[in-house]
């Protein structure tokens, strides 16, 4: 968590053996860290908690220079070669870029200083020209052409030796696999790998449908999906390239090119088919870092990618050769940060947030934190399966990500509390969704294979106000000309309207006070609300928005039914008899309808003289014959959905004579699962047999 900071001083031969403890515990725990960054791609802390323990770590070893070690995090990159992965040995190391510390003006101003001092610039020379890149956060790629061909990708790895990855790159295709002639014979083009936000958010969506486990950030999905051994995979997870750099060249003076700048080097590299970010830019001296790191800073949110910070580098290249490199970073380059995506902090309570189509969403209530810049308090769990799968209990340590502008989400739990961000205290109960609606208080269902809660109360529910407004006012249902969204923000808002039966008792006064809304319009839409009494049943059970209910559906319960009353009162059962109404539907209407703020809303419109004309029931039209009027049938065995006693009602109801032994005089056999003596009877006298599709085949046909 925020601000641990620890003061040393070098002094005294306590303070050394004390420091040397501290050195040891902070290396092992940021080679653990690495490993699982690196080589997992499942990191266990944010980059942000990492680095404040390498930063922690270098001043300790600034203050005790005598305790550093050649095997020191600080002193070498880290990162090994995963299993079943062709290790390869660069022929230019990949290095890293020291990162300043400071996140403000201060890192830009300091680095121009060192790099004039090592150049040996004095105040009347001219300010130095860098250029200015924003730092992808994706994986560092190594593509060597030979002859423009393709022939290794590689990653970092340690620095020295990086992975084979020829394979899976070879399915990114912002990545040229044969260049334009005229190409250097050798030619390495240095980049990064990653995955657009968005591409991300649909891989981590596809996870969570499928229960299976979601990435912390792009990142380390794109490093995931570049090291595996099956390119199937990475195939599937659509990645992304920009250049930033060359590793071996042909050299001049065998013909290769002689660029004088790395600004140049990069345009070259467009030109022979690579991408290059429209985000590298010249800058002259300090003051042009300064506001270049500013100017990205305001575009990071809108970029389709994350981007961690921005690179400044020294653009002419002999001086990139004279600044030279100290053990694992140039002396040229510099990496300035932004603020971290993931940070830590604590649950502090789980709520329920109910959104404008009904669906629940848990929400952790968080310790107030800085995420990207922003405070954020609250952060999505997305549905109940999501947070048990993460086993997030309120008083957790939690890592929340929150980038460009979608909502903040809790990541995961911390898996290692350390003091910084201790664990949960005491037993805490799994949560629970609740049975009510926390809005409305009718029932909440989750439907048969979905993850997602949802109120029933979608006529009544505060929540759902205006989505049910606009879906009752559309023309495809209750045709209310005039009622958009603009204006129904407006009513509810306003408090003047609360359901959509509120928009009948609305008067000429109240509306022609409305924001934009002259006398002209509020007599209109008066007028289009009048007009809409006059409906037909169809439409109005369309416009009731009841869960799968479209307007096809609407016209089957309509005829099937004949009136509303029958529709509201029928059982899942009888709702089942409606051609294409499967259980998930009939469920879905049932539930509507035993809701009673829902009834409540329906009589109130009736009461407003909303009227349509109501027929007989579809099966009642040849009442005088049912369809089934003489037919004995016989049941048996187990059906897959009917129990015996709703198949007997069904067949009632359609007339038939339910006879519980086979013969002649039978006329179908129903036969379900583990049937028994009836169905080889019925095999013996040739009675046509049916199985429960069948059967609900029979009444439909008979029923239209
Ligand atoms: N969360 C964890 O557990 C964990 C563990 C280890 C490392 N890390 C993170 O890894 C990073 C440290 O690793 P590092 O030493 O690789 O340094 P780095 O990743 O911060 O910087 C070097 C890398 O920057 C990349 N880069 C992006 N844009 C670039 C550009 N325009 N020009 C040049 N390079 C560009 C390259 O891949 C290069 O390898 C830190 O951000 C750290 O937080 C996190
Ligand atoms: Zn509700």
């Amino acid at each position: 968590m925020p601000g641990n900071k620890e003061p040393f001083l070098a002094s005294t031969q306590e303070d050394k053996a004390q420091a040397a403890i501290k050195i040891k515990e902070l290396r092992e725990r940021l080679e653990r860290w690495a490993r699982l960054y690196y080589v997992h791609d499942a990191p266990e802390v944010p980059d942000a908690e990492y680095d404040r323990a390498f930063q922690q770590l270098q001043a300790l070893e600034a203050a005790f220079p005598e305790l550093v070690t050649p095997d020191s995090p600080t002193q070498r990159v880290l990162g090994e070669v995963k299993q079943g992965l062709e290790p390869v040995r660069h022929s230019v190391p990949m290095l890293s870029i020291r990162t300043e510390t400071d996140t403000g003006p201060g890192a830009a101003l300091a680095f121009d200083a060192r790099v004039r001092r090592e150049l040996g610039l004095g105040e009347a020379d001219p300010p130095v020209e860098y250029v200015a890149e924003p730092k992808f956060d994706g994986l560092a790629m190594n593509l060597r052409y030979e002859h423009g061909r393709l022939v290794l990708a590689a990653t970092r790895g340690d620095g020295e030796v990086g992975e084979n990855v020829t394979h899976t790159v070879r399915t990114i295709r912002q990545i040229p696999l044969l260049l334009p002639a005229g190409v250097p014979p050798l030619l390495e083009v240095r980049g990064e790998v990653f995955m657009a936000r968005s591409d991300f958010d649909a891989l981590n969506e596809r996870q969570r449908a499928l229960g299976g486990k979601t990435f912390m950030n792009p990142r380390n999905a794109a490093a995931g999906a570049v090291r595996q051994l099956d390119a199937r995979i990475t195939a599937q997870r659509p990645l992304r390239f920009f250049a930033y750099g060359t590793g071996a060249l042909t050299p001049p003076e065998d013909g290769g090119p002689d660029f004088s700048t790395h600004y140049a080097l990069l345009q070259t590299l467009k030109k022979w088919g690579f991408p290059v970010s429209e985000h590298v830019k010249t800058a002259q001296g300090a003051s042009e870092l300064v506001a270049y790191h500013a100017a990205m800073g305001a575009l990071r949110a809108q970029l389709p990618y994350d981007i961690d910070g921005v690179v400044y580098k020294v653009n002419r290249l002999d001086w990139q050769r004279r600044l030279g490199f100290v053990t694992r970073e140039p002396r040229w380059a510099v990496a300035h940060k932004y603020p971290p995506q993931e940070v830590v902090t604590r649950v502090e309570g789980i709520d329920v947030q109910v959104g404008r189509t009904g669906r629940l969403t848990p929400v952790a209530r968080l310790a107030p934190v800085l995420v990207g810049g922003v405070m954020v308090t609250n952060a999505t769990l997305h549905n109940l399966f999501e947070l048990r799968r993460k086993k997030v209990r309120v008083g957790d340590p939690v890592i929340v990500r929150r980038a460009g502008d979608v909502i903040p989400e809790v990541v995961g739990v911390v898996a290692q509390p350390s003091s910084a961000a201790p664990a949960r205290p005491r037993y805490v109960p799994n949560f629970r969704m609740p049975r009510q609606c926390p809005v409305c208080g009718s029932a909440v269902v989750r439907e048969k294979g979905e993850t997602d809660h949802r109120c029933t109360g979608g006529l009544f529910c505060p929540a759902q106000r205006k989505q049910a407004l606009l879906h009752f006012a559309q023309r495809r249902a209750m045709d209310i000309e005039g009622l958009g969204e603009k204006l129904v923000d407006q009513l509810v808002e306003g408090g003047s309207v609360q359901t959509v039966a509120d928009l009948y008792r609305l008067d000429l006064p109240t509306l022609a006070n409305l924001d934009r809304m002259g006398e002209k319009s509020a007599r209109n839409l008066l007028e289009a609300l009048e007009k809409s009494k006059q409906s037909s049943l169809p439409r109005f059970v369309f416009a009731l928005g009841i869960r799968h209910v479209g307007e096809a559906t609407a016209k089957d319960l309509a005829r099937h039914f004949g009136s509303l009353d029958a529709i509201m009162d029928a059982s899942v059962e009888q709702l089942r008899t409606v051609p294409d109404v499967g259980p998930v539907v009939a469920h879905s209407i049932h539930m509507f309808f035993a809701q009673p703020h829902n009834r409540e809303v329906i009589a109130q419109l009736r009461a407003c003289g909303i009227r349509w004309p109501e027929g007989p029931p579809a099966s009642a039209h040849t009442a005088a014959v049912p369809p089934l009027a003489g037919k004995t049938v016989v049941l048996t065995g187990t059906l897959p959905t009917l129990s015996r006693e709703a198949a007997k009602e069904l067949l009632e109801a359609a007339g038939a004579k339910v006879s519980g032994s086979v013969s002649k005089k039978t006329d179908y056999v129903i036969a379900g699962a583990d049937p028994g003596s009836k169905l080889s009877k019925a095999q013996e006298l040739g009675v046509p047999v049916l199985d429960e599709a069948g059967l609900r085949a029979l009444l439909a046909a008979r029923a239209e």
